[in-house]
């Protein structure tokens, strides 16, 4: 297998297979940044004409429209459709609330678009204090961690909270709250941090001809920036980060948010964190409160909730639909396919449903109020 067969995992290529068919909301999306309205089915042919480059184009177009292109985005009917299926996190607030009662939440939270806004500077996505302040009174409440596909120091650092766990490069690389001992609890990817730096070096040396181009190293995985490159140039970038990869038949290509993802080819990703993390955390439960009991993470007195706004979130959202456990939500002003539940438009409406939480929790958890009588 060349690499050139390898994988958009997200968007369903599997390796050599027919290139995958953006639904109707995704190419409604994608279909108001071309500026047209009523691509749908039509387009869909077209895009399975396409050359594999130019789907990784297209799925990232779709992937972040910009403010006005969402607006114009999808009909008045699909966004009502979409909406109806994933419903507001905060309108649909006291159903989550009674799906919660007399179970311990666990918080998951994407870093990029979730908590922080997209910025055209990877290095500049910093969080507000205000979302700092609703993340801490979070972990207060509930066990909470952060799912990135950012190197774990840099988004502990973003978000400047030790008392949370971490799980960096799309959850390969997991920590727990630096009062832990033992911090670093899971480094599946650990065999290939020598090619990634070698790739790394390759992919700054092919792309610094591309005006704006951008390589990430996320330590166990690296991500090229598409954001600030002209979009014209697009489909050359993503030809120079393919004639890199194809020499590492053991990594991967993954597609973000104006963004190409290079990453170990290893069945791991942020479900697994995800998985992962629930094991360690509902154990750390248990040895406060109860006996350790194996497999308690399977149990129904816990309910993980997960929010994120990315592809890569997908790959947890999935993991909650198939444990038929948890509520996945998905960050994003225009219509996706999505394995989320529920949905909340921007980091905003993330850290509105945040304080709602804790509020609810408070409430919920102090005595009743004892009455005078008259
Ligand atoms: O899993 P996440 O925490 O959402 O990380 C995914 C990628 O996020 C960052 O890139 C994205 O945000 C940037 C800053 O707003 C933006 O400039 C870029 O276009 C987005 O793709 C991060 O820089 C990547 O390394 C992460 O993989």
């Amino acid at each position: 297998m060349t690499n050139q067969d390898v994988v958009v995992s997200e968007m369903g290529i599997g390796a050599g297979s027919a290139l995958p068919g953006p639904s109707p909301a995704l190419l409604a999306c994608r279909g108001a940044a071309a500026g047209a309205m009523s691509l749908r089915y039509l387009d869909l042919a077209a895009a399975a004409a396409r050359s594999a480059s130019c789907s990784w184009v297209d799925a990232m177009r779709a992937s972040s429209p910009t403010r006005s292109r969402a607006a114009a985005a999808a009909d008045v009917d699909e966004v009502t459709a979409w909406m109806r299926k994933h419903p507001s996190a905060l309108g649909k607030f006291e159903q989550i609330a009674s799906a919660s009662k007399g179970k311990k939440i666990v918080m998951f939270l994407d870093y990029d678009g979730t908590l922080s806004p997209i910025v055209s500077d990877p290095d500049a996505a910093y969080m507000s204090d205000a979302m700092r302040a609703a993340v801490r009174d979070v972990a207060k409440n509930f066990p909470t961690a952060i799912v990135s596909g950012r190197c774990r120091d840099k988004v502990r650092n973003f978000v400047g909270l030790p008392e949370l766990y971490y799980a960096g490069s799309h959850g390969m690389d997991i920590e727990g709250p630096s009062s832990n001992n033992e911090s670093v609890l899971c480094q599946p990817a650990r065999e290939f941090l020598p090619v990634i730096d070698e790739v790394y070096k390759l992919l700054v040396e092919k792309t610094k001809s591309t005006p704006g181009a951008k390589v990430e190293n996320n330590k166990f995985c690296l991500s090229v920036h598409f954001r600030c490159v002209d979009e014209k140039r697009w489909n050359a970038l993503a030809e120079q980060v393919k004639a890199v990869i194809k020499d590492y038949p053991k990594l991967k290509l993954t597609q973000g948010r104006k963004v190409l993802e290079i990453r170990p080819s290893i069945m791991w990703d942020k479900g697994k964190a995800l998985e992962f993390l629930l094991e360690s955390l509902a154990n750390q439960l248990m040895t406060l409160h109860a006996p350790l009991s194996p497999g308690f993470a399977s149990c129904s007195d816990v309910l993980p909730v997960y929010i994120g706004d990315d592809r890569t979130d997908e790959d947890a959202f999935k993991v909650l639909r198939k444990r038929g456990q948890g509520i996945g939500i998905l960050v994003s002003k225009c219509p996706k396919e999505t394995n989320a539940s529920y949905s909340l438009q921007d980091p905003g409406e993330v850290m509105d449903f945040l304080l709602r939480l804790v509020e609810w929790n408070r409430r919920s958890s102090s005595p009743a109020m004892i009455r005078p009588r008259v």
